[in-house]
């Protein structure tokens, strides 16, 4: 338990103050949404009993005294099938590498599988040592401790895990002491974000490129880096009944010269409608709702050098 004076005055932060990001990683159902939900205590992933509700990373801040730990929530690991799993996976794998530690999740009341040890393998593969925790979740579901002994024996002759931890994100046990743990591997340094800041949208960058690759599609040639996407809105459509929802995205394509601005929307508008199409499918894809996508084309004059607009395009 961290020890500190108390007084809320005092900006400056302890001495060993750590901050860094972790990512948890596992099969689909694993737990890891809830477990996120449980250590950031507050419900910031979309949890549901059906595999693969987290399609994109939804990351949680854990704020402490000692310490901030930023969860980045992965989609589950999972062998690529299509065009979208293997995005989603690129993503996944770019997301191991970047953080400070990985936490694998692995349910205790399910042998281990084959969806396990490829996961244990991608992480072994991993160019940089990334310290990986083993979490056996969902502890509460078996009554046995010897079933769970023998499963956690099981786990640790999956891998080199730097520790292995039993929890059960339902009944809050142990979830402190997985907090202290994964702290513990992040880097003295400090906060990465400022207090009170508990989610951020990582979907809207991803929904902005799927956008850009559309409109870029074919005309790579022509507007190479003058086209930026800026996805100024993403909210439900009001007054829909619940079995019929949409989500209205609204896109700002940002070009450099009224010329880029004709090619993008092409004669009569037609090439504009295709790019919206094809984009639509990809978000619907992406974020598993209906979409309606209102896609605006607007010259920002010299946004590549002019700091001001640069960062209101969010460079
Ligand atoms: N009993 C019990 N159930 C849990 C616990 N943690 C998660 N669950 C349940 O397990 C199911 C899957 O949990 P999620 O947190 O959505 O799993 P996930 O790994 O994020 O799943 P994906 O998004 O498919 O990758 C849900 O029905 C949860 O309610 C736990 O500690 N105890």
């Amino acid at each position: 338990m961290a020890t500190t004076s108390g007084s809320t005055t005092d900006p400056s932060p302890p001495a060993a103050f750590r901050s860094g990001f972790a990512c948890f990683v596992g099969r689909p159902n694993a737990g890891k949404s809830t477990l996120t939900n449980a250590l950031v205590g507050t419900k910031v992933a979309i949890t549901s009993g059906r595999p693969q509700t987290t399609r994109h990373a939804i990351r949680g801040i854990v704020h402490r005294d000692d310490a901030q730990l930023v969860l980045v929530d992965t989609p589950g690991l999972h062998r690529p099938r299509t065009l979208l799993g293997q995005r989603l996976n690129d993503v996944v794998r770019a997301t191991l590498s970047e953080v400070d530690v990985v936490g694998f999740c692995m349910p205790a009341d399910e042998p281990l599988g084959r969806g396990d040890t490829f996961i244990a393998e991608e992480l072994s593969r991993l160019p940089k040592r990334t310290p990986v925790v083993a979490i056996l979740t969902k502890t509460d579901k078996v009554t046995d401790p010897d079933r769970i002994g023998a499963r956690l024996l099981e786990v640790s002759g999956l891998g080199e895990f730097s520790d292995i931890v039993p929890v059960s994100a339902v009944r809050s046990y142990q979830v402190d002491v997985l907090a202290d743990v994964l702290v513990s591997r992040l880097p003295t340094g400090p906060a990465l974000y400022p207090g009170g800041e508990l989610t951020d949208e990582p979907e809207q960058v991803m929904v902005a490129e799927l956008v850009r690759e559309a409109a870029l599609e074919g005309v790579r040639d022509e507007l190479p880096h003058s086209l930026a996407v800026v996805v100024e809105e993403m909210v439900p459509r009001e007054g829909r009944p619940e079995t019929r929802p949409l989500l209205d995205v609204r896109v700002n394509v940002f070009v450099e010269r009224p010329s880029q601005k004709a090619i993008v929307i092409g004669a009569g508008g037609s090439r504009l409608k295709a790019v919206g199409s094809q984009a639509r499918t990809q978000i619907e894809a992406l974020l598993g709702t209906p979409v309606y996508l209102d896609l605006h084309v607007k010259v920002a004059k010299d946004w590549q050098r002019d700091p001001r607009q640069l960062r209101r395009l969010g460079f």
